[in-house]
């Protein structure tokens, strides 16, 4: 008898929506059919017609535990994660203290294990940690990043030199670099120009287009010159699309895959400079709120394939915090429960098709992070069961009371979101009925690629 059967749903398959009946046995997809003729199961779910999608991989969220649980801890971002339609999160190393070695990987490790209710990686931070960057990538960090070049929360920016310095280890490592890409010299420089600019604005002003563009430049030089595999964590210009855009033509021309894949954040994407006025400090990310211009540059981007994914940069702050002067103001938002409601909003708008966004939110994101070796990120025989239901008719505006994150606002107010009516996470119901069903520490740590056990566990025969 299989675990659960989902009816009366439709799935995406061959270019189109087809009606469809799902079996899940043991966690995983074992069969997928128009009409399976099963008598029984342990648990039917008849979607009613809805659509039965793979659930979001989230490769940029920061949990803020430890350290900064006043923001944010493993299970309330877990539960955000969950009620969003998000099964898989990837968490930042700028806790307190950072994931920089041994120690407070194993600390955070535990934490996590204890209270995620979805499954999880743990990226390992870039200081000037270098001896500890080995040690961290066999414990099973999945990237190394976000690797600040620029100044934001927890100040582990780093130098020019050690970038550089950095990405020959992990090239030397056979690992995985992801870039918070901002020039800190151009900032730097700017802050003192700007020095009487008292406008929330000030904020887009002293981190402008170029600053993220001769970060991006830089980086894509040191990549393509190490062969070093990498990714750009929110990409939010008109300039760094296009210097990618040139990049991944270049790779093609070579007949090769490129180097490098980045992702776009929703904020980015649906927030510009207009909403300075509305949002005030609680606007203030980095890279920061951009111009119509970029703003449709990445739309064009998600759809072209320029943008290989979104993720959210979850970056919660309390209410207390943002609501001070604008340079006081802490950087980051929300969004890992708006994500995936966003983006299927954005599908009923015809802003991308659904296929499109199906891949920017769960293949290709598993392909890049190395989720695919553990069967995430498809909705397929063989998979995770990691899915989500959802009626793409029921819009609804976003309301910060109905989330779940600590951090108790959401700079996406009022706006459309389709919410999954129930969460997966490997064949297990997490969220169904507007709330969570699932206990704390339910979720898997997605040991990352560096870990020898693994490796041996898998390949018996290529163990030296
Ligand atoms: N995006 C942000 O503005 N803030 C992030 C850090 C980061 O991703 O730069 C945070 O951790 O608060
Ligand atoms: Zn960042
Ligand atoms: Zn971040």
């Amino acid at each position: 008898m299989p675990d659960v059967l989902i009816k009366n749903t439709k799935i995406y398959y061959n270019n189109s929506l087809q009606p469809a009946e799902i079996i899940i046995e043991g966690g995983k997809v074992t069969k997928i059919g128009k009409d399976l003729r099963v008598s029984s199961s342990d648990m039917v779910i008849d979607a009613g017609g809805s659509l039965t999608l793979p659930a979001g991989i989230d490769v940029h969220v920061h949990f803020r535990e430890p350290g900064m649980t006043a923001k944010e801890n493993w299970y309330t971002g877990s539960c955000a994660a969950a009620a969003g339609g998000i099964t898989t999160v990837i968490d930042q190393p700028n806790t307190v203290p950072p994931t920089t070695e041994r120690r407070t990987f194993e600390q955070k490790l535990k934490l996590a294990s204890r209270k995620s209710i979805v499954d999880f990686g743990i990226n390992g931070g870039v200081t000037g940690n270098m001896e500890k960057l080995e040690e961290l990538w066999k414990l099973g960090v999945t990237a190394f990043g976000e690797i600040f070049m620029a100044e934001s929360t927890g100040g582990l920016n780093i130098n020019e030199e050690t970038f550089e310095e950095a990405l020959v280890e992990i090239k030397r490592l056979g690992a995985f670099a992801t870039i918070h890409a901002e020039d800190e010299k151009m900032r730097l420089e700017l802050e003192e120009l700007l020095k009487g600019d008292i406008s929330c604005e000030y904020h887009s002003r002293v981190r402008p287009n170029a600053c993220e563009a001769a970060a991006v430049q830089k980086a894509l030089k040191f990549i393509s010159e190490l062969k070093v595999r990498a990714h750009f964590c929110h990409i939010s210009t008109l300039e760094a699309i296009g210097m990618i855009r040139k990049e991944k033509y270049l790779a093609r021309g070579e007949n090769r895959e490129p180097f490098f894949t980045c992702e776009v954040t929703p904020h980015h994407l649906f927030l510009s400079t207009r909403d300075w006025a509305r949002l005030g400090s609680f606007g203030k990310m980095n890279p920061p709120l951009r111009g119509s211009h970029s703003i449709k540059a990445l739309v064009n981007g998600i759809n072209d394939g320029t943008i290989d994914m979104v993720a959210s940069d979850h970056a919660p702050h309390l209410e207390s915090e943002k609501d001070v002067d604008i340079r006081s103001a802490p950087s980051g938002v929300p969004g890992v429960e708006t994500f995936m409601p966003l983006m299927l909003a954005a599908v009923r708008k015809n802003i991308l098709p659904l296929s499109r966004m199906i891949m920017l939110t769960s293949w290709n994101p598993a392909k890049a992070f190395g989720l695919d070796r553990q069967s995430k990120g498809r909705l397929e025989v063989g998979f995770d069961a990691d899915l989500i239901i959802v009626n793409p008719h029921e819009i609804r505006p976003i309301r910060a009371e109905l989330l779940h994150s600590k951090a108790g606002w959401t700079p996406f107010e009022g706006m459309d979101g389709v919410f999954p009516q129930y969460t997966l996470s490997r064949g297990e119901v997490i969220w169904i009925e507007e709330s969570i069903n699932a206990k704390s520490g339910r979720g898997n740590f997605l040991v990352g690629r560096g870990n020898i056990s693994v490796d041996d566990e898998e390949n018996p025969d290529e163990a030296e």
